[in-house]
């Protein structure tokens, strides 16, 4: 992937940050996951009452391609911020389901508050060491 790709799935990832569902938080997270074959399956952040519910924009990009018979990936891109966009990274529990799914030395996490600084990631840097089904 270009990194002319990487900004095109970035801007994805801020048009599905609109759908956040965040009024406990204020802060809206959009997510794009590109899967191999070139499909681009999108997530937002949807909070709860009881708040543990909360799905974070990851984990409703990813359940929505699992979802739809794709478990093939490729890249992440992620943006997210109250009202003005911050570097967000994902968290703990979404960097562990792409550990479920991804290889980590190849799938890239894509983060960052512009088009002109975005900081392209591996999994393995940002989860080492991780807990698989192997284990
Ligand atoms: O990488 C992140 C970090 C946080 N959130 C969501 C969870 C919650 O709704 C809000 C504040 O933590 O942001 C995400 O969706 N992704
Ligand atoms: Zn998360």
């Amino acid at each position: 992937m270009e990194e002319l790709d990487e900004k095109k799935l970035w801007e994805l990832a801020v048009a599905a940050r609109e759908y956040s569902y965040s009024p406990y938080s204020g802060f809206k997270v959009g997510a794009a996951l590109l899967s191999r074959g070139g499909k681009v399956f999108r997530g937002c952040n949807i909070e709860n009452a009881a708040y543990s519910p909360t799905n974070c924009a990851e984990r409703s990009a990813f359940f929505s391609a699992i979802s739809q018979g794709e478990r093939d990936f490729e890249a992440i891109a992620i943006a997210g911020g109250k009202d003005e966009l911050i570097s967000c990274y994902p968290c703990g529990v979404c960097r562990q389901v792409m550990a479920e799914f991804c290889d980590p030395c190849t799938f890239r996490i894509i983060c960052g508050k512009s088009r002109e600084s975005l900081e392209v990631m591996t999994l393995d840097e940002l989860l080492p060491k991780g807990f698989k089904m192997q284990d």
